[in-house]
């Protein structure tokens, strides 16, 4: 059973980082560039290079590996849920940064359910400045029960158009995708341990959560902003099946202005694995 008071006194270390080039570029590939027959010369090689803005969601953070054990929770057990990004400047090469993560809302599916906790992140500049606001949801699986709300507070699942999508993308990822994504920071064994993910009920492990979002923001940046990332500056969604790497990620948009909702698919399975996705290309 989830220990509440363990979980609310933890404090999570707080990180710091440098976006520098070699990080952006293993990012990049992490997240499969360079796999499509897509121009994205500028996010692989070091001259023009751009950073893409879903990599706030790596840097500044503490890795989490430790932090499981040290919570007393399994593996096997924790999926990401959902996830938000918003940028309220760019993040630029070269910048050092500093991250700080605070739990907050958690919700009890009951019995047998999961438990979901929500973690508010914020990514800063040294002198402070807000770089991004992110916010995500971890599923504990089978730890509901404990007896408290049944939802997070927030806006419900957002409902995608009843319509043929305005454009769409298919990316493909490698077989080896979450070996080198994971070298982003997330050393969650179930992304590369067949025991875990074996215990986890999966054949193979799986892809992590946020290299699919950030392939997803890849094709956003494709069919919305002509290419250039900087242009995407809000991303959210729910995670709603796991991906295997090697498999090919469908990206559908329907647009409307600088507003984007989009839902991203396995086509070969048939399986939406994200869902409910708002994201924003004004830029800044
Ligand atoms: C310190 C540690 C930090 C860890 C950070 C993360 C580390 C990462 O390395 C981990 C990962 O990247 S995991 C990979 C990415 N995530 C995934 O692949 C999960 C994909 N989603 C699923 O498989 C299912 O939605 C699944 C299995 C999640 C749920 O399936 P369902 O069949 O819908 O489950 P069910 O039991 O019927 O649902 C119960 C209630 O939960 C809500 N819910 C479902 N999916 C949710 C999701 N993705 N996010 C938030 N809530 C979700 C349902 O709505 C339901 O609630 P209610 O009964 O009130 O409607």
């Amino acid at each position: 059973m989830l220990n509440l008071d363990r979980l609310r006194d933890f404090a999570i270390p707080a990180a710091e980082d440098i976006c520098d080039p070699r990080s952006a570029i293993l990012y990049a590939l992490g997240v499969g560039a360079g796999l499509a027959p897509i121009d994205e010369q500028h996010l692989v090689f070091e001259r023009d290079l751009a950073v893409l803005p879903t990599m706030a969601l790596v840097l500044g953070t503490p890795g989490f590996w430790p932090m499981a054990a040290e919570l007393g929770w399994d593996w096997p057990n924790i999926l990401h849920g959902e996830q938000s990004l918003r940028l309220l400047r760019p993040l630029e090469l070269g910048q050092l940064v500093h991250g700080r993560i605070e739990i907050g809302d958690i919700a009890d599916k009951g019995p047998g359910k999961p438990a979901l906790v929500r973690a508010k992140r914020t990514l800063m500049t040294p002198t402070d400045l807000v770089i991004a606001e992110m916010e995500e949801t971890w599923v504990l699986r089978g730890a509901g029960g404990f007896g408290g709300p049944r939802d997070l507070p927030g806006a419900a699942a957002t409902a995608m158009p009843d319509e043929p999508a305005h454009a769409m993308l298919d990316l493909p990822t490698a077989i080896n995708q979450a070996l080198l994504y994971r070298l982003t920071g997330d050393r969650n064994p179930l992304h590369v341990d067949a025991g875990t993910a074996a215990s986890a009920g999966f054949d193979r492990p799986i892809l992590h959560g946020l290299a699919t979002m950030g392939l997803v923001g890849r094709a956003l940046v494709h069919l919305c902003c002509d290419g250039n990332p900087a242009f995407l500056t809000a991303i959210s969604a729910r995670f709603t099946a796991p991906v295997w790497p090697g498999e090919t990620v469908r990206t559908e948009i329907w647009r409307d202005g600088v507003d984007v909702l989009f839902r991203a698919s396995v086509p070969e399975r048939c399986v939406v694995v994200m869902d409910g996705g708002q994201a924003c290309v004004a830029g800044f």
